[in-house]
């Protein structure tokens, strides 16, 4: 679904965060990934999602979706491929204050010219049953991220991205969040990719993830790592 071959990425400072990174992600997996503070873990999703770039020196196919080269892309095809078979759980891509919360859930669904009824469904299916009208402001941390997830799954992506999608929430939140996102990653089949510190996020994955200076190592031992 989504493989990585000899990444690698320095930033302008000529900081090299990763370097010649290599992974197979196979559709349907639930994937954490771990490691140290600083070491690429967004650095990974950023340029996974497109919105960064490798390095100029990296091989033309080194992030390829179902079989595609992004790098082979143009920008208009780069975005419809986002748009169409990526869902995002980030900061950068929060909740839209001034759309209700149907709206924010029917954002992928309209920009994909797919019918919106599925928002609410949506909506239902992360536990916000019958307040498609709120607004963001009238939510809690937690129902805040049910949005984000419901809207990075609305239009049944084949990859989703998350980025500490539990990071500000308190344990039994954070809980119910993974459960909930582990729940609908299967009832969609999606592969999803999921950057954490914490090892009980981690543990709802099916396969985990070390990222260090040596590249991309699984591991089965939560333990390793710092919360
Ligand atoms: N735009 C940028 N320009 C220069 N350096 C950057 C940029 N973005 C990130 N970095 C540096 O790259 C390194 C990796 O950052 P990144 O955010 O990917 O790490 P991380 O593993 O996600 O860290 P954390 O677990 O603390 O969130 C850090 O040292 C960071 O300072």
């Amino acid at each position: 679904m989504l493989e990585l071959r000899h990444l690698s990425k320095t930033y302008g400072n000529g900081r090299t965060v990763l370097n010649d990174v290599s992974w197979h992600f196979k559709a349907g997996e639930f994937v954490a990934i771990m490691g140290d503070s600083g070491v690429g873990k967004s650095t990974l999703l950023n340029l996974i999602a497109g919105l960064d770039t490798p390095d100029a020196s990296c091989p033309a196919d080194a992030i390829m979706v179902d079989g595609v080269a992004l790098a082979s892309l143009d920008d208009d095809a780069a975005t419809r491929l986002r748009r169409q078979r990526m869902g995002f759980i980030f900061q950068a891509f929060h909740v839209l204050p001034h759309l209700t919360l149907v709206q924010n859930v029917a954002l992928p669904l309209l920009l994909n010219d797919l019918p919106t009824a599925a928002a609410s469904d949506m909506l239902a299916a992360v536990g916000l049953g019958g307040r498609d009208h709120d607004f963001p402001h009238q939510l809690s941390g937690g129902e805040m991220q049910r949005v984000a997830i419901a809207r990075a799954l609305v239009h049944r992506p084949a990859l989703v991205l998350a980025d500490e999608p539990t990071g500000n929430l308190d344990p039994d939140t954070a809980h119910s969040i993974l459960e909930l996102l582990q729940r609908e990653i299967k009832a969609t089949g999606a592969c999803a990719i999921m950057v954490t510190h914490a090892n009980s996020a981690a543990a709802k994955s099916d396969k985990i993830l070390h990222l260090s200076k040596i590249g991309i190592q699984e591991t089965t031992n939560v333990k390793l790592f710092d919360q």
